[in-house]
């Protein structure tokens, strides 16, 4: 909710202020290396990065549940060391793992929560029916959640989150092993809390999903931010653009020659080059101009190309040319995802 005063009456102009953060647990692993977050109210952002970059840990440290062993953290205008309750209270946190009791059924889930928070009794039948309403489970608010499919858990989690009306959400990964489906109901139902004036904070390894979704988006690595900005803007100022290659004779061992093939072609420049499940993709400035001596030396190498598709770069490109990527496996296509594709 856009222009929430803080707790001295200024307005803040920030929902999440996180100045060089560093993160350091007890057996000495450092997590987070320096990041900076500024996130305003009302916006969608995004947190992306590897599996092990991060994340949890730097989310964990914004909703209060960690220390920064350097730096500090504002949220809503409260100091996360000296005034955790305050951020507690005025914040929604959806941790990895459901936190829902599977034995009661959404309705009672929410009274539930509704008690812990201290919703006024007065106001909690219609808090509970319009959040029942917003992730679209009023048919089953009085079933057991235990026969409840995985998506259905992750927005009766969702909701509970925000039973207190929290300006500020943490989502941390909710969409992880959902089949497409349900990851697209969940994505409707954080556009609509989004919509109503919620700042989201979704840590995602889906590049489509925070393309989709966010306004901007920081891209975590080894604990560090490497970019932070709008997809589109991300994606222009990264200056590459793509041919993803399908080969007739796609064999590691062939994808293999054609990666040497290319990495040897002066025409494409300063490009990457990776294989992927069907064939190879080339990363470069200089692609389009390229195309045709691309084909030429694949072909002059005895390499038959079945398809090829000469594209705009996607968010997955930005991190594999932010990482400067040259060899990963990449899925090229379909819902990308960071997890699977770098390397580290
Ligand atoms: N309690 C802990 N003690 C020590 N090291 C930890 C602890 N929790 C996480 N780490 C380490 O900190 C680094 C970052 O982990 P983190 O869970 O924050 O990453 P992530 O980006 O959220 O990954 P994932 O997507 O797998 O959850 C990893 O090297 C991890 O092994």
């Amino acid at each position: 909710m856009p222009g929430q005063p803080s707790h001295d009456g200024t307005e803040t102009e920030l929902a999440i202020d996180a100045q060089d953060v560093h993160v350091t647990y007890a057996d000495g692993t450092t997590a987070v290396r320096g990041a900076t977050l500024r996130v305003e109210r009302g916006e969608f952002f995004g947190f992306l990065g590897p599996n092990g970059a991060g994340k949890t840990t730097t989310i964990k440290t914004l909703v209060t549940l960690l220390h920064p062993t350097d730096g500090s953290v504002r949220i809503n205008g409260y100091d996360t060391v000296t005034e955790p309750q305050a951020v507690r209270e005025s914040i929604g946190y959806m941790a990895q793992e459901t936190s829902i009791d599977r034995e009661l059924s959404p309705r009672e889930n929410l009274q539930l929560t509704c008690e812990l928070y201290g919703v006024p009794e007065s106001e909690r039948e219609d808090r509970i029916a319009e959040l029942l309403d917003l992730v679209d489970l009023e048919a089953v608010a009085d079933t057991r959640s235990e026969t409840f499919s995985g998506g259905m858990k992750k927005r009766l989690d969702a909701a509970t989150v925000l039973v207190h009306r929290p300006p500020v959400v943490f989502l941390d990964e909710p969409t992880t092993g959902l089949d497409p489906e349900a990851r697209l109901r969940l994505w409707e139902y954080f556009e609509r809390i989004n919509e109503r004036g919620t700042t989201v904070f979704l840590t995602t390894q889906y590049l489509e999903e925070a393309d989709q979704l966010c306004d901007r988006l920081s891209l975590l690595q080894d604990g560090q931010v490497i970019a932070t900005g709008g997809p589109e803007q991300l994606k222009s100022e990264v200056g590459v653009d793509v041919i993803d290659l399908r080969l007739a004779d796609a064999t590691d061992e062939a994808k293999q020659h054609a990666t040497q093939v290319l990495q040897r072609l002066d025409a494409v420049g300063d490009a990457t080059v990776a294989t992927t499940t069907g064939g190879v993709t080339v990363r470069s400035p200089a692609v389009r101009e390229a195309a045709s001596e691309v084909f030429a030396a694949l072909d002059d190498a005895g390499i038959a190309v079945e398809s090829f598709d000469v594209r705009s770069p996607t968010l997955d490109d930005v991190f594999l040319a932010l990482t400067e990527g040259s060899t990963e496996e990449s899925p090229a296509t379909g819902v990308a995802s960071l997890g699977t594709e770098v390397v580290q």
